[in-house]
This record gives structure tokens, C-alpha cells and sequence, in this order.
């Protein structure tokens, strides 16, 4: 089995090295890449912050920006898999943050929770077989959820962001960010992209991991891709 990066051992602090201008479908972003000394990557897109080469003073009276932390789905960001919500979800999230004109994606390169990309196979393969999300990790000898967040820290430091509003569904990620000192004013939930091949998956997140989902998921209108 594929070794697990240990996520309790202290790592070495990621430093900004580089941004360029990212035209995209939904709009112009700005990459930033942060690197540490192991050479782990993150990225974050970034529009219309004071950084951004926007006016300053404008900025001062808009709310606190979105930001969106979201974490590495090579299945879902990039081959539209519909066993999850990840891809819809980084959709949405950079439409709304075009929308609003202004916002950062943290793109954590944690993939599969954390537990990596070949162990997301293994587990999905597990849930070939019936098992669920969070069961599938476990019999793999791996923990349900191996992420960490201290890396948000030098990023939105780097923009200058303190005070935020938050969109996911996921508990976690609120408590980690109040924890490394930022202001969280507002939790935006995101519910987007459900079909009927993650609709178990998401009452999984929800009833078993805390997720702030809709008490009856199945009640959810599904909408077809072209909808979405
Ligand atoms: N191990 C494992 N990882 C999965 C599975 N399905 C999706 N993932 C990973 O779960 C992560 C989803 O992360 P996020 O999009 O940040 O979502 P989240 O923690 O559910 O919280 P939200 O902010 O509400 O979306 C990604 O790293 C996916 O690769 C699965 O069945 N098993
Ligand atoms: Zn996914």
C-alpha cells in the first residue's frame, strides 16, 4: 500500500513563489502557487482583491470576501465524476466569486481527503463493493478524514484576508480557520451538483461526518449537468 504523508508531523512553511493571470470560462482570475521546502504545492485563484491591483478604498466597503477552501478531487474537477460533488462545487464557487466580483479558492492539493489519490481508488473500489465513504478509508487502515488546514494561514495572509465568508458545508474547515485566527462572519453553504450516484455519499457526509446538508437530500431537485 502507498505510503500515507504523515499529516501530524510538522511541515515546513509554505512561501509564496509565483503569480500570473489565469483567464478562464468563468471569468479572469489570478493564480498565486505556495511551495514548502518538501516541495508540496497549493494554489489560490484570486479576483478583485485590494492585491489584485483593484482600489483599495472601493474594496474597504464591500463584505468581508468569499473564500472557498477545497480540497484536490482529480475524479471530480477534472473527469466530471458524478460519485461526488466537488466539480459543481468548484464551478459554483468561482461563478459566485465572479459574480461578487470579488474572492479567493484555496485549491489544497489533498487529494482524497487527504489519503491520496491511489487510496481513493482503493477506497472507491471498496465502495464497488457496498461500503461507504467513510467505512472504505477505515477498512483501508486509514483515517476517515486526513486533511490539515494550517497552510491557509500564509496563503490568505498573503492577500490579506482576516475576516471572511466561508462557503462549504463542512463544520471542519470553519472550526480549523477560527482556530489559525481568522473571522469567519459568515458560513455560505454549498449545495450543488447532486445526482443519483452521490446522493448516498452526501447522506453519508451528513449523517456520519457532520456535514450542514439538507435533512432530506433525497428531496433535492437532481439536475441534469446541462442545468447546472
Ligand atoms: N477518501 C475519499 N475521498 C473522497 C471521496 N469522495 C471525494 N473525496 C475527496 O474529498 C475531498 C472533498 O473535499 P471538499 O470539496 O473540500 O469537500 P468537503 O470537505 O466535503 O466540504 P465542503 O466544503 O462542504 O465541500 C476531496 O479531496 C476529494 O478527493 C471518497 O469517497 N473517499
Ligand atoms: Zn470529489
Amino acid at each position: 500500500m502507498s505510503q500515507l504523508p504523515s499529516t501530524n508531523e510538522t511541515h515546513s512553511p509554505y512561501k509564496f513563489i509565483s503569480k500570473a493571470r489565469l483567464p478562464t470560462a468563468h471569468g479572469q482570475f489570478d493564480i498565486h502557487v505556495f511551495e514548502n521546502a518538501e516541495g508540496q504545492e497549493h494554489v489560490m485563484l484570486t479576483c478583485g482583491l485590494p492585491t489584485d491591483n483593484t482600489d483599495d478604498v472601493a474594496n474597504k466597503e464591500k463584505l468581508p470576501p468569499l473564500v472557498r477552501i477545497h480540497s484536490e478531487c482529480l475524479t471530480g474537477d477534472a473527469f466530471s465524476s458524478l460519485k461526488c460533488d466537488c466539480g459543481p462545487q468548484l464551478n459554483a464557487t468561482m461563478q459566485a466569486i465572479q459574480q461578487e466580483g470579488c474572492g479567493a479558492i484555496l485549491y489544497l492539493r489533498q487529494e482524497g481527503r487527504g489519503i491520496g489519490l491511489t487510496n481513493k481508488i482503493r477506497a472507491y473500489a471498496l465502495q464497488d463493493q457496498g461500503h461507504d465513504t467513510l467505512d472504505a478509508n477505515l477498512l483501508l487502515g486509514l483515517p476517515a478524514d486526513a486533511r490539515t488546514y494550517e497552510m491557509c494561514k500564509p496563503m490568505l495572509d498573503h492577500v490579506g484576508i482576516s475576516k471572511l465568508r466561508l462557503m462549504t458545508n463542512n463544520p471542519d474547515k470553519l472550526s480549523y480557520l477560527e482556530d489559525l485566527g481568522f473571522e469567519v462572519v459568515e458560513r455560505i453553504p454549498l449545495v450543488v451538483g447532486l445526482n443519483p450516484f452521490n446522493v448516498d455519499y452526501l447522506a453519508t457526509k451528513r449523517e456520519r461526518m457532520g456535514h450542514h446538508l439538507n435533512n432530506d437530500i433525497s428531496s433535492l431537485v437532481f439536475k441534469p449537468i446541462s442545468e447546472q
